[in-house]
């Protein structure tokens, strides 16, 4: 295993727990909005209206064949497994990890966002048909999968930490 990925929904803590588990393990951490925002030098909702989806879509695969070859851990952005390519780039580099939070808990904390333009754009019905729909997808990117109902930042970051303390010998 050379990296750690962590996928799932906009609002499952990909970034908080990504964060969290560097600090815990002492390995670095990288957030992909953040890297490509600090490329690019623009917000996300930014890259996106000026650039369009597509085109942001593009960066982030390019940010999978490209990055770095080291042991890391790596927040995805939400829509990176749901692409058949990316799930092949992550899974031939490391170790992927779907933290799957409940709806509920997801719309309670990006609903009031303005840094997701997905979430600007969509009603609630529509976000919830996207969560139903990205699913499978990231059931299919992981190897691992995390429950986070009810578990506090500190109960999961733990948990990850053993996992890949568990497997970095392998
Ligand atoms: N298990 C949790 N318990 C409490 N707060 C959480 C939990 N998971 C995420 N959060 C909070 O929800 C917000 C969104 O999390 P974030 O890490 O930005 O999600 P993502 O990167 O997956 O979109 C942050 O404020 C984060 O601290
Ligand atoms: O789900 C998505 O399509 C997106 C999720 C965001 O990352 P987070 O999952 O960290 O919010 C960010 O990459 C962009 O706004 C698009
Ligand atoms: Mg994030």
């Amino acid at each position: 295993m050379k990296k750690v990925y962590l996928v799932g929904f906009m609002g499952c803590g990909k970034s908080a727990i990504g964060k969290r588990v560097s600090m815990y393990l002492k390995i670095p951490f990288y957030d992909m909005d953040t890297e490509i925002s600090k490329k690019m030098n623009m917000t996300i909702p930014e890259i996106f209206e000026k650039y369009g989806e597509p085109a942001f879509r593009q960066m982030e695969t390019d940010f999978l064949r490209e990055f770095r070859d080291e042991f890391c851990i790596i927040a995805t952005g939400g829509g990176v497994a749901t692409n058949d390519e990316n799930i092949r780039l992550m899974r031939e580099s490391g170790l992927v990890i779907f933290l799957n939070a409940p709806f509920r808990d997801i719309w309670r904390r990006i609903s009031t966002d303005k840094n997701r333009p997905i979430v600007q754009r969509s009603t609630k019905e529509e976000i919830a048909t996207l969560y139903k729909a990205r699913k499978p997808y990231y059931m299919k990117a992981s190897h691992i999968r995390v429950q986070t109902k009810k578990r506090s930042l500190r109960e999961i970051t733990k948990y990850i930490a053993y996992q890949i303390t568990r497997l970095k010998g392998e």
